[in-house]
């Protein structure tokens, strides 16, 4: 038996693309080439086994969405070979494979007989699909009417009873409320969980849980293949050096000359985004710099060293009375507050002025798996009533730190128990 479900083999993709969507026209009048060769996907290759989950992660322009139709057979490559066992569902871009005229269940019927489906089968399915995707009396209406919500639901209905050998989603999930997403994990991982399935998404979180392995694509090459956690690892290293050269480049007119053993200290600090800066500015937060034990990347597990530190730079000429406080909480992707500290619960005092440096460290507590936002604030207290302080600088949700605990299934937190008895005996 054939033990591969996909095979890809020295793939390559060429574009030719136009400075003017006239060009296009007058190649073809003219018959004179003028459009500008661009290769999407520079020559790779890869297998994934059957039953195999395999992510594949990578920048905007990567080639992930190239190849997956290449895969999936909506797009010829322009050399190299995909040989694909068994049948496909796929998930692409929103609306694919419908007709907008059709009702939600006339597009089901398309859909299913276009995967070889007879009549009667699809009649089997119908009422499964139709619970799956809950859009109520909307399965009555052309699709034309929906919203991407609407659409992606009927289509992951569709494609996931269709019992396909392979699946393939394309950041299709996203666009669904987390209740659905919810329902679509617990269906990937219960009822296909034994299926092959290959999956485009930025949603690490999502990648650890339903992938083992993950593929890296970098301007249509594959530069990692391996384990989803370090696949992530190294695609977040990439991003951050790649955000380090901008900063570089970009110059730094914030720092005097004088300050050089500073800007030592803080040469590899990034720059606040201006954007997520809010307060009244005297005083902010121009620079910081985020680890995570030793490393800059952005998973993080519990009991993980976070080393926060930032450049507070003032715009003003006068010093600012008060106490300062800094301090910092992480927000979930529903946007509550999950945690945070800030410097009013240290007995030392200190002082901040213009181009000083603050940095500090807490332990990453046991949270559930999940994209978390970090927001740093800067303010000065009263002396006299340490509740009226004036917010001087927010910088809001400007960092996300993806937390893979994968053990944690209930609430957010995990507590450890302090006894566990069977029949007074105690478990240890
Ligand atoms: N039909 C096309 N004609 C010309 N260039 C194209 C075409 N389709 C895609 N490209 C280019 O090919 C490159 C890869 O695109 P692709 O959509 O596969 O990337 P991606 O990794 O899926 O990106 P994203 O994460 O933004 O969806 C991009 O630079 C894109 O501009």
């Amino acid at each position: 038996m054939n033990e591969i479900a996909i095979s890809v083999k020295d793939l390559k993709k060429r574009y030719l693309v136009y400075d003017k969507p006239s060009d296009k026209l007058k190649e073809i009048i003219f018959n004179k080439k003028i459009g500008k060769e661009f290769w999407a996907i520079k020559g790779i290759s890869f297998e994934v086994k059957k039953g195999e989950s395999v992510g594949i992660i990578g920048l905007n322009g990567a080639g992930k969405s190239t190849l997956l139709q290449m895969i999936v057979g909506t797009l010829n490559p322009t050399h190299g070979s995909c040989h694909v066992d068994g049948r496909i569902a796929a998930l692409l871009e929103l609306g694919a494979g419908f007709n907008p005229e059709y009702t939600g269940i006339e597009n089901v019927f398309l859909n299913a007989s276009i995967f070889g489906l007879s009549r009667l089968e699809t009649q089997e399915k119908l009422q499964k699909i139709i619970d799956f995707a809950d859009i109520g009396d909307h399965v009555y209406q052309p699709v034309k009417t929906y919203s991407s919500g609407m659409f992606v639901r009927l289509a992951f209905a569709v494609s996931a009873h269709l019992q396909p050998d392979i699946l393939i989603v394309d950041e299709a999930l996203s666009v669904g409320d987390v209740l659905f997403q919810q329902k679509c994990f617990a269906h990937l991982s219960g009822t296909l969980k034994n299926k092959t399935k290959l999956f485009v998404t930025h949603d690490f979180a999502t990648l650890s849980l339903v992938a083992n392995r993950c593929i890296v694509l970098s301007e249509g090459l594959i530069i990692f293949d391996g384990p989803t956690k370090q696949a992530i690892k190294y695609y977040n290293e990439i991003i951050h050096s790649k955000s380090q050269v901008q900063n570089i480049e970009s110059g730094d007119t914030l720092l005097p000359d004088n300050l050089s053993s500073l800007n030592n200290a803080i040469n590899d600090f990034k720059d606040v985004d201006s954007n997520a800066l809010s307060g009244l500015r005297d005083y902010e937060i121009s620079k910081y710099s985020l680890v995570v034990n030793d490393s800059k990347t952005s998973i993080v597990n519990h009991g993980d060293v976070i080393t926060i530190s930032l450049l507070v730079k003032s715009n003003i000429a006068k010093r600012l009375t008060g106490k300062p406080v800094v301090g910092f909480f992480f927000r979930d992707k529903f946007g509550q507050k999950i945690f945070g500290q800030n410097s009013l619960s240290l007995r030392e005092e200190f002082s901040v002025e213009n181009f000083t440096k603050i940095e500090f460290e807490f332990n990453w507590p046991n949270l559930q798996t999940g994209e978390y936002t970090l927001t740093l604030g800067l303010g000065f207290v009263d002396q006299s009533n340490e509740v009226v302080h004036d917010v001087q600088c927010w910088v809001n949700d400007f960092e996300i730190l993806h937390c893979v605990t994968p053990h944690i299934e209930h609430g957010i937190f995990s507590v450890p128990f302090n006894d566990f008895k069977v029949n007074d005996y105690v478990i240890k």
